[in-house]
């Protein structure tokens, strides 16, 4: 854990461009894709941070190529994929949850592992999905082994990824290159986050890969090989999103330059939220550009399809005028903490008034106070923190480290957003 961070409170309304680092979904979802592809690639602009980095070490240890170029780039150098090897999940979801379906395709032992908050995280559906589908491997849950075979027959599996979209999409990730393709089938309560699954069926088909989604809560992806092609990482628009709020709380404005006019990440869902809230927003060629309202306004939000929106909505919403209630996300208990429970606790422990539902939580606004939040290694209940911080004075937040999870240098672009370094 890092040192205790004091909040920097703004002085006035915050102004400012702020270029944010490439986007974690569509970094790992590249890293895997190359690796298992046909042909060398780069990636241009990937986000290097925790999360990513972590799968760059996983496939260098299973024998691909990930060189780091001069300017920031990856060159991935694909290679049949071998053990033994040793996989550091650290709390990363994306790498958990899509390499265990590569690592299928490798000859060898391949042992995860990962953060102690990683091994409660929810893994059985993609070890059942892979079991199910020939692979060797025990357990439920991190730590386990999965004894490569150099390959997988295939075929159809159906899973409840009710927990997670990742489940669908690390199978899909990698389905292309089992004998006879994957066909993935849903059944249970509603996926969350289908956006990110959007996500993965776009970058296979600009990959090659024929992937028929034409019937709901049913993916079949057809056999054959994966196009080496170099990827252009967008910035990613969930972290763009605590910079943004800064303009909304304080009544300020904040640009990030380079927001994609369209795009398969969830976070540009942000734009329309923060309208509904008041602010006005703008995307231009420029980038996104948002000024704050006088006053900001409590929601009444479904944030199923971009559940990772949550602390970032939450923390608005202890600062709005009006009630919030944030629904369809009961599966957020299962990210990189129970964000329902954490950002309830952490709320009230300020003198705030939320309350947990079964699906998400209302929040009435309260005049709070100073104090610690904790950050429960979670990256985005760190940046929720600092951005009460930034209205609160005596917001110190417990473990700003954990936001080097998808973000190199928070504190450092938070002091810049600010003008306070
Ligand atoms: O595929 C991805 O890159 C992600 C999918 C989502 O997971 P869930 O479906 O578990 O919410 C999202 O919340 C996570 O931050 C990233
Ligand atoms: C849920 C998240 O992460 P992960 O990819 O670890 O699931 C997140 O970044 O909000």
């Amino acid at each position: 854990m890092t040192p205790q961070w004091s909040a920097p409170t703004a002085d006035g309304p915050v102004r400012a461009t702020v270029p944010v680092p490439g986007s974690k979904s569509i970094t790992n979802r590249a890293l895997v894709l190359a690796a298992i592809a046909d042909a060398p690639a780069t990636l241009h602009a990937p986000l290097r941070s925790r999360d990513t980095l972590l799968m760059a070490a996983a496939l260098r240890a299973l024998g691909v190529g990930v060189e780091d170029g001069p300017d920031g780039s990856w060159r991935v150098t694909p290679a049949p994929l071998r053990g033994p090897a040793s996989v550091d999940c650290g709390l990363a979801g994306t790498v958990m949850r899509f390499l265990p379906p590569a690592a299928a395709l490798a000859t060898g032992e391949v042992l995860f592992d990962g953060d102690e908050q990683a091994r409660v995280r929810p893994m059985g559906t993609v070890l059942g999905a892979l079991r199910a589908l020939g692979a060797d491997v025990d357990g439920d849950a991190l730590p386990f082994t999965l004894r490569g075979k150099g390959g997988l027959p295939g075929g159809e599996v159906t899973i409840d990824a009710s927990a997670s979209s990742q489940f669908v999409s690390g199978l899909l990730l990698s389905g292309a290159r089992y004998e006879s393709g994957l066909t993935v089938v849903h059944s249970g309560k509603p996926v969350p986050s289908l956006p990110h699954i959007d996500m993965t069926v776009a970058m296979l088909r600009e990959a090659g890969v024929a992937v028929d989604d034409s019937t709901p809560d049913t993916w079949r992806v057809q056999p054959g090989p994966v196009a080496g092609r170099d990827w252009h990482v967008e910035p990613d628009l969930s972290n763009a999103t605590p910079f943004l709020a800064a303009a909304a709380v304080t009544g300020g404005e904040v640009t990030v330059p380079g927001w994609p006019a369209s795009t398969t990440q969830p976070g540009d869902a942000a734009r329309d939220l923060f309208a509904r809230m008041g602010c006005v927003v703008e995307l231009s060629p420029a980038g996104l550009t948002l000024r704050g309202p006088d006053r900001l306004m409590g929601v009444d939000v479904d944030l199923r399809d971009e559940s990772e929106l949550t602390p970032t909505v939450a923390a608005l919403a202890v600062l709005a005028d009006g009630p919030t209630r944030i629904r369809g996300v009961a599966h957020i208990r299962g990210h990189e903490t129970d964000r329902i429970a954490a950002l309830v606790a952490e709320i009230n422990g300020l003198g705030g008034a939320a309350e947990e539902t079964e699906d998400g939580l209302v929040i009435t606004p309260a005049p709070l106070r100073g104090g610690v939040w904790h950050a429960y290694a979670d990256h985005r209940m760190a940046t929720a923190g600092a951005i009460i911080g930034l209205v609160v004075p005596g917001v110190v937040v417990d473990d700003i480290g954990s936001t080097t999870k998808t973000i190199p240098d928070f504190p450092g672009m938070w002091a810049d957003l600010l003008g306070v370094r």
